[in-house]
C-alpha cells in the first residue's frame, strides 16, 4: 500500500447497487466531487434503472442527489471488471441473505455473492487494490476473503481487505449516511493494513469529524455489526413481549415503553411495539449469529440470541390470530383492508414485511384482501403473496380473486369489515375515519398493528378498535378469565 501513503483515493468503484450500495456512493459522491465513484451490478435491469428517472429504490433525497452527480462524478455500470481495474479502493455490497440449502441452512449466510466478487476482483485488477466489506458478514469473512484474493491474484498485486459495516436504515438513509452516529473501520495492525484504514478514513473525514470515526480489529467490526443488530432487534422484542402482558392485564404498553424509555439507561428508541420487525437485515443477521454461537459450540449464547427470532414469530402470528377471533372467528368472504405491506414506512422494501404473514393468515381464512400501501408497487405485492404457497379454502382460482390492490385507503375500505393497519406511514393517522367507517360494513372493525391510531377517537365514531399492547375489547364481552384490572 506503499503507493497510496502519499496519496488520496480518486476513483472508487462499488460491487453492487443497491439498498446499501446506491445510496453509500451517491452521498460519497455528493460530499467528495474530487473522487469518481461507479456502481456496478451483475443486474442489468438494475442498473438500467439506477440511470433512469425510476431509480430501483426509493429514498427520501437519494432521487436529488443522483440527479446532481450522476454522470459527473457518479456512475453506474455494467463493466464490473473494467471498474474493478480502474478503482483504488473498492466496496462490497453484495447481499448476503440467509442460507436456504445445505450446510447451516436457515441460519448461516449465504456467501456465495462474496466469494464470486473475490474472486472477480483478484481476477480484475492489475495493481493494488483497498477491498472493504460494506455488506454483512459473518465474524472472520474478511480473513476468506483474503485468502481468495491471495489464491487468484496477478503477481505484483497487493490487497488489503478492510470491514467496514454500514448502518443506514431504510427510509433514512440519506440522512443517517450524512450525520452517521459513527463510522466503523476494522483493520489488521500491520503497517499496510493501516495505511488503508487512514485512506478509507479520508474519504469519510470530508464530511464526518474524525471522533465519529471508531478504528478497531477485524473481527470487532465485523461482529459489531451483527451485534448492533441484534441489540436493535431486541429491543423491539423485548417491548413486543412486554405488550402481549399489557394486553393480559390492562397495562397500556405506550404507557409503559414511555415510562421505562424515561431512564436514561434505556432512552426511548426502538421501545414502539409492533406487529413485529421486518426488513432484510433484522432476522438474518440475528440468525446468523446464532449459527456463529452454534458453530463456537456456544449453546446457551445461541439460544439466548434465537429468543429474538421466537418473540417475533409469535408477536406476528398472535396479532394475526386476533383478527379473526375478534370478527366471530369467521372471516371467510368478507372484505378486509390491508393499509400499509412495506416493512416500515418510507421504504417500498418488502423483505420480510409482517404485513405478508397477516395477510397469508387472512387469505387462508377465507378472506377477501384490498390492499393499499403508498410506494410498494402492486407487482411485488402479488409476487410476496405468491398463491402456490397458501392453503386457500377453495384456492383454484388466481391471486387476483382474492386480493385486491388499490389505489387509496378509501378505496380499500369500500364494504369492508375490517381496517388493518402493518405499516405505520404517517398518512394513516391523517386519514378521514368518519368517511371510512361510513363505507364500512358493520360491525366494523379496525387492527392497528402500528399504534397509529387515537382510539378513543374512533371508538367515538363506532369502530371497534384493537391495538397492540392494549386490552382487548373482544377479551372484555362476557369473559370468564379473571380480571386483573380489580
Ligand atoms: N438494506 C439495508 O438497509 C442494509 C443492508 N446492509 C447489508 O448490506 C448488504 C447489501 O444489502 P442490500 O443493499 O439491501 O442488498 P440488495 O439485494 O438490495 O443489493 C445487493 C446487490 O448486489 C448485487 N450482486 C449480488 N451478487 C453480485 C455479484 N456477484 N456481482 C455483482 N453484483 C452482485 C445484486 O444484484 C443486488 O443488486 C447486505 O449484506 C446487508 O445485510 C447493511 C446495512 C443496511
Ligand atoms: O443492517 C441493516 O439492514 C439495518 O437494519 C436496521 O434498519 P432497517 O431494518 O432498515 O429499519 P429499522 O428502522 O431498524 O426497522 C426495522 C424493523 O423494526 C420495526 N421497528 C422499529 C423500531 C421500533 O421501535 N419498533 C419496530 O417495530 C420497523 O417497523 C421495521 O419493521 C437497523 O436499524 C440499521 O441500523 C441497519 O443498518
Amino acid at each position: 500500500m506503499e503507493h497510496l501513503r502519499n496519496q488520496k483515493v480518486t476513483k472508487i468503484c462499488c460491487i453492487g447497487a443497491g439498498y446499501v450500495g446506491g445510496p453509500t456512493c451517491a452521498v460519497i459522491a455528493r460530499m467528495c466531487p474530487q473522487i469518481r465513484v461507479c456502481v456496478v451490478d451483475s443486474n442489468p435491469k438494475r442498473i438500467e434503472l439506477w440511470n433512469s428517472d425510476q431509480l430501483p429504490i426509493y429514498e427520501p433525497q437519494l432521487d436529488e442527489i443522483v440527479k446532481e452527480c450522476r454522470n459527473r462524478n457518479l456512475f453506474f455500470s455494467v463493466q464490473v471488471e473494467k471498474e474493478i481495474s480502474q478503482a483504488e479502493l473498492i466496496f462490497i455490497s453484495v447481499n448476503t441473505p440467509t442460507k436456504n440449502f445445505g450446510f447451516g441452512k436457515g441460519k448461516a449466510a449465504d456467501l456465495k455473492n462474496l466469494e464470486h466478487v473475490s474472486r472477480l476482483i483478484a481476477r480484475s485488477a492489475d495493481d493494488s487494490k483497498i477491498v472493504v466489506e460494506k455488506s454483512t458478514v459473518p465474524v472472520r469473512a474478511a480473513e476468506s476473503i483474503n485468502r481468495i484474493l491471495g489464491a487468484n491474484k496477478k503477481s505484483g498485486v497487493h490487497f488489503e481487505v478492510l470491514s467496514n459495516p454500514e448502518f443506514l436504515a431504510e427510509g433514512t438513509a440519506i440522512n443517517d449516511l450524512i450525520n452517521p452516529d459513527r463510522i466503523l473501520i476494522g483493520g489488521n495492525e500491520t503497517m499496510d493494513a493501516q495505511i488503508a484504514v487512514e485512506k478509507l478514513c479520508e474519504i469519510y473525514q470530508n464530511w464526518i469529524p474524525n471522533e465519529k470515526i471508531i478504528r478497531t480489529n477485524t473481527w470487532s467490526s465485523e461482529l459489531s455489526k451483527l451485534a448492533a443488530n441484534a441489540f436493535l432487534a431486541q429491543r423491539i422484542s423485548s417491548i413486543n413481549a412486554i405488550s402481549s402482558l399489557c394486553e393480559a392485564t390492562g397495562a397500556d404498553v405506550n404507557e409503559v415503553a414511555n415510562a421505562i424509555g424515561s431512564d436514561s439507561r434505556i432512552g426511548p428508541k426502538y421501545l414502539q411495539a409492533s406487529i413485529g420487525f421486518g426488513g432484510s437485515c433484522f432476522q438474518k443477521d440475528v440468525l446468523n449469529l446464532v449459527y456463529l454461537c452454534e458453530y463456537l459450540k456456544l449453546p446457551e449464547v445461541a439460544d439466548y440470541w434465537h429468543q429474538i427470532i421466537a418473540m417475533n414469530d409469535y408477536q406476528k402470528r398472535r396479532f394475526a390470530l386476533r383478527i379473526t377471533e375478534c370478527m366471530f372467528n369467521t372471516i371467510t368472504g368478507k372484505r378486509i383492508a390491508i393499509l400499509g405491506f412495506a416493512f416500515k414506512a418510507n421504504t417500498g422494501d418488502t423483505r420480510e414485511s409482517p404485513a405478508k404473514l397477516v395477510c397469508k393468515h387472512l387469505l387462508e381464512e377465507g378472506a377477501q384482501l384490498a390492499i393499499y400501501d403508498p410506494k410498494v408497487l402492486k407487482e411485488q405485492i402479488y409476487a410476496d403473496l405468491n398463491i402456490s404457497d397458501l392453503n386457500i379454502p377453495d384456492g383454484n382460482k388466481c391471486l387476483e380473486d382474492y386480493v385486491e390492490v388499490v389505489e387509496s385507503p378509501y378505496i380499500a375500505s369500500t364494504d369492508a369489515h375490517a381496517i388493518v393497519i402493518c405499516t405505520e406511514w404517517n398518512e394513516f393517522k391523517e386519514l378521514n375515519y368518519e368517511k371510512m367507517y361510513s363505507l364500512m360494513m358493520k360491525p366494523a372493525f379496525i387492527f392497528d398493528g402500528r399504534n397509529l391510531i387515537n382510539v378513543r377517537q374512533l371508538e367515538m365514531i363506532g369502530f371497534h378498535v384493537e391495538k397492540i399492547g392494549r386490552q382487548s375489547n373482544h377479551k372484555k364481552i362476557g369473559s370468564m378469565e379473571p380480571n386483573y384490572n380489580r
